[in-house]
């Protein structure tokens, strides 16, 4: 199978620091692929990269066969590439509604409509100021409204972090929604209990370079090992 993602050989640095280490790595369509490792081993870095934001790196990255490696993060986010970042970034002073529709759609991508009936807890809060939204609502609203421009990747950044448990299985379920409309999903996580219930296989960090790569049916036998990798 030809992947959707590949990335080969990548250095990425910020200034004289050298902190990715010839990752290589790749994601198959409709797949969902998580990257875990402690902090600072270079897994948001990975998705920097990715999306073009951050340019002082070497290596190949190709998308559906083209290579994206010297794009621009505007054109990147153009071949069906869509990151979510950590901070959510929701614009507190904008409605739900407002905070959706501002990221431009694309041909193929989600309507509002369609976003709503998917997940009707945003038609409910659609007229709410981003600032009374719960951490599990911004997350929410911050993983949707990319669906706008019709991703054929979604790049997620700890979108567990700080959510209550029930919370996070709710953002799990989305994840599911969004692999089942047929797209594939890179994850970044700590919590390997929701990741090892989300991937197909999982890349693991360790000082700018994975240093394995445990596919879902390795998980259970394995569990001892991840765990140490992601121990402080
Ligand atoms: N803007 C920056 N300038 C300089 N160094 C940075 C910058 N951002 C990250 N780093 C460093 O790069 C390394 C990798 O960071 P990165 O954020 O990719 O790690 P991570 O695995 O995503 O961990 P975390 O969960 O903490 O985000 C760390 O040593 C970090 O301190």
């Amino acid at each position: 199978m030809t992947p959707l993602l590949s990335v080969q050989e990548l250095n990425a640095f910020y200034g004289q620091s050298h902190v990715l280490r010839g990752v290589t790595l790749h994601v198959n369509p409709g797949e969902v692929v998580s990257l875990i490792g402690r902090n600072g081993a270079g897994k948001t870095t990975t998705l920097k990269s990715v999306m073009g934001v951050l340019r002082s790196r070497t290596g190949q990255i190709t998308f559906g066969g083209q290579d994206i490696s010297r794009l621009p993060s505007n054109r990147v986010a153009a071949q069906g590439l869509a990151w979510v970042p950590e901070e959510r970034a929701i614009l507190s002073t904008l409605t739900v509604r407002e905070n959706l529709e501002l990221p431009p759609s694309r041909p193929g991508g989600w309507s509002t409509e369609r976003i709503y009936d998917a997940f009707p807890v945003l038609r409910e809060r659609g007229h709410h100021p981003g600032s009374k939204l719960s951490g599990g609502e911004q997350q929410m609203l911050a993983m949707v409204r990319v669906l706008r421009a019709g991703p054929k990747l979604l790049l997620l950044d700890e979108p567990s972090e700080g959510l209550a448990p029930v919370i996070v299985q709710r953002i799990g379920e989305i994840i599911d929604t969004l692999r089942q409309s047929g797209m594939a999903v890179l994850l970044v996580e700590q919590n390997l209990k929701f990741a090892s219930r989300l991937a197909d296989r999982h890349y693991v960090f360790v000082d700018g370079q994975i240093v394995d790569e445990v596919p879902r049916e390795q998980v259970e036998a394995r569990r001892e090992d991840l765990l140490r990798y992601l121990s402080v």
